[in-house]
């Protein structure tokens, strides 16, 4: 596939990594930031001192803030905030090529509607074909070079394959597949149940409590994937159980670190120190959609309630804990 020249919207710390880890693989990449100043910025310094200092940029790399970019673009890579991906899809509709792959790169569900990513992009760039990257990937591990792999889904195999050998290299291994559903809640549920692991770290109950988090959250994820039609092998991959073990056991997680802080009783509003915990605006349509489909999950529900303020940290874990003894594997 010729994916030259590669647009990126979103110069935050993923955009940016993933546009040093394509110009590395070889591709023309023009990357976009939301502001002009940002933009001028980076292109003089050659460095992202906002969302990812310390990295220089490729050479091969454009930074702009014109999303006209992305007329021209042969493939475009979406990295924004799950909750703002509508609003980017929606401006760039009226400039992209028909059949030109957007790759989905936000790892959450929409919480206004309660959609996908791909869903959403499909919805408001219709004539686009969608796929989704998802995986265990620190952006500050992909821009320093340290092997990372994820997984790009596509429903039009050959897109997801030649697309994947495109963007990848010896140390950003892409595998590809075509099962974007799955691909897509292991991404956006991971980061929910991150913040309950970080909870469980930050309260002090320790490492033991934080695998039995990890395993029966798993559980829940994938109860939760096979009745929303996925094949249950992609939550056993990257996207899903890989993406699991990174964010639920690194306190470099921005979704793990929101949830220690809480865990430590700092108050909610000031738990993210800024920083973008996506499973915190993804955990309650996760848990609306889990009831449509009537799959459990306690684990993702007792971190909504946190979030939304509803129940304590103390109140949540109290409820876990006190949950029914019942055999570990349900037949579904
Ligand atoms: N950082 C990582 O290691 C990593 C890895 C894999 C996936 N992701 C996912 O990538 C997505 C982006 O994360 P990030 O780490 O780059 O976040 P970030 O906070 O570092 O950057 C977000 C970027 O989006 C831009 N933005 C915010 N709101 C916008 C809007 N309304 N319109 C246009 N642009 C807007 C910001 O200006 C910024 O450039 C998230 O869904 C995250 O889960 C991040
Ligand atoms: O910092 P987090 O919690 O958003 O995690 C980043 C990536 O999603 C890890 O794969």
């Amino acid at each position: 596939m010729i994916a030259d020249p590669l647009v990126i919207i979103g110069a935050g710390a993923w955009g940016t990594a993933l546009a040093n880890a394509a110009a590395q693989a070889g591709r023309t990449v023009t990357l976009v930031a939301r502001d002009p100043e940002h933009a001028a910025t980076i292109e003089a310094t050659r460095e992202n001192l906002r969302f990812l200092p310390g990295a220089l940029l490729h050479a091969g790399i454009t930074v702009t803030a014109d999303l006209g970019a992305a007329a021209v673009a042969r493939a475009l890579l979406l990295v924004v905030p799950a909750q703002a991906l509508r609003e980017v899809a929606r401006s760039l509709a009226p400039r992209l090529a028909p059949g030109t792959p957007v790759v989905i790169c936000a790892k959450g569900i929409e919480r206004t509607s309660g959609r996908f990513m791909s869903d959403i992009v499909a919805e408001e760039l219709p004539a686009a074909v969608p796929l989704v990257l998802s995986g265990p990937s620190f952006a500050e591990d992909v821009v320093r070079g340290l092997p990372t792999a994820v997984v790009l889904a596509c429903g039009q195999e050959p897109v997801a394959r030649s697309l994947a050998v495109a963007l990848a290299s010896p140390t950003f291994r892409i595998y590809h597949g075509t099962d974007v559903r799955g691909v897509e809640i292991g991404g956006a549920a991971k980061n929910v149940l991150a913040i309950a692991c970080g909870i469980v770290m930050g309260c002090g109950l320790g490492e033991s409590a934080r695998a039995a988090m990890v395993a029966r959250g798993f559980a829940e994820l994938t109860r939760f994937a096979r009745a929303l039609g996925a094949r249950p092998e992609t939550l056993m991959g990257l996207s899903g159980l890989g993406d699991l073990v990174l964010t639920c056991g690194s306190a470099k997680s921005r979704n793990f670190a929101f949830g220690e802080a809480l865990g430590r009783g700092v108050p909610l509003a000031e738990a993210a120190g800024g920083k973008l915990a996506e499973g915190a605006f993804t955990a309650a349509a996760l848990v609306a959609m889990a009831g449509r489909h009537g799959v459990e999950m306690p684990i993702s529900e007792a971190v909504a309630a946190v979030v939304a303020g509803e129940m304590s940290v103390d109140e949540a874990i109290g409820a876990l804990l006190n949950r029914p003894i019942r055999a570990e594997h349900e037949i579904i």
